[in-house]
């Protein structure tokens, strides 16, 4: 590396959000860092940065400013110098960084699949008609109706023991929580894979991103030590796929790419709010074209929805 590596008197700083799951993911950002330079525990600084959306537990997503309102403060703060970068789940990650970041750099990805958490252990299936379901994600929501018109929805909002309190308090018999988020905080056995062919899971779910900024060398280097290639060209692909889309319309959304040797398969789903319709297609071709792909693939979605299904 070219540049001065750095020290317990310099310490890198590692921006995140204060929860449990944001923290370890801080430390695993760490953790390859120091393994790929050879540097102690000293040379990093893991610097908290209050977000105003943990502050928020009561009101949906998308009506308190959506995805940018877990991300904007810690960017604020990269931009300003006081972290060198920022750690994120990219599931949270809007598809435009604001000028002067970039968004490049990804650990290798992990579990894809959601969770389903009930304290009996049961399936979706095995809900009794009419069931309340806690969930605060327009996807989980849309795609819950779809399979289970006759179940209940109520809003769950808050960090994976938050969500756990609240189901044995009674506030709803089931939840969905990411098996990622599960396996990193030790809690997998909480909850029961879902598999993608039942639910696709949300563009980028299970990749941990890391933010810096566009003119810092050094960090661009410590960077490119840790990326994960593959993870970046499933991420390309699904995020061509949600960018097309979200400039386009407010949806219900799920994506997954996999990689097939130098091929990609990308499979997009959209549907309505209520459940009450879902389109889904599959593209597949080769890595160099990845975003172009997910393009392609939301273009032949919205094609196939036609004005009548956003109204
Ligand atoms: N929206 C919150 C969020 N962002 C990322 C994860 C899980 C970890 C991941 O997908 O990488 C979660 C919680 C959840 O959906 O259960």
């Amino acid at each position: 590396m070219t540049h001065p590596l750095p020290t317990p008197a310099h310490p890198f700083k590692i921006g995140t959000r204060g929860s449990p799951l944001a923290l370890w993911q801080a430390h695993e950002v760490r953790r390859c860092l120091m393994e790929a330079y050879s540097l102690p525990v000293e040379a990093f600084e893991v610097v908290v940065i209050k977000v105003t959306g943990d502050q928020i537990q009561d009101r949906a997503l998308k009506d308190i400013g959506g995805k940018g309102l877990f991300t904007r403060e810690i960017e604020d703060a990269l931009l300003a110098g006081g972290i060198d970068i920022a750690v994120h789940s990219m599931k949270d990650m809007p598809t435009l960084q604001p000028d002067g970041l970039w968004l490049d750099c990804y650990l290798p990805r992990q579990d894809v699949r959601d969770g389903f958490v009930t304290l009996n252990g049961g399936g979706l299936m095995d809900l009794p008609q009419g069931a309340v379901v806690g969930s605060s994600s327009l996807r989980r929501r849309a795609q819950l109706a779809h399979r289970r018109p006759d179940l209940q929805l109520v809003e769950f909002r808050g960090n994976v023991q938050t969500r756990m309190k609240k189901l044995h308090d009674g506030v709803a018999a089931a939840t969905f929580l990411a098996m990622a988020g599960l396996n990193r905080l030790g809690m997998a056995e909480v909850a029961r894979p879902v598999e993608v062919t039942e639910m696709l899971p949300a563009v980028a779910q299970g990749a941990i991103g890391v933010e810096r900024r566009q003119n810092d060398p050094r960090a661009q280097a410590m960077l490119d030590a840790i990326h994960h290639t593959p993870t970046g060209q499933q991420l390309a692909a699904e995020r061509g796929f949600l960018a097309r889309l979200d400039g386009s319309c407010e949806t219900p959304i799920a994506g997954l790419a996999v990689l097939q040797g130098d091929q990609l398969w990308l499979r997009g789903e959209i549907l309505r709010p209520d459940g009450s319709q879902v389109i889904t297609g599959d593209i597949r071709g080769g890595i160099a074209d990845a975003t172009v792909l997910g393009q392609t693939l939301a273009d032949d979605l919205l094609g196939r929805a036609g004005t009548g299904f956003f109204a």
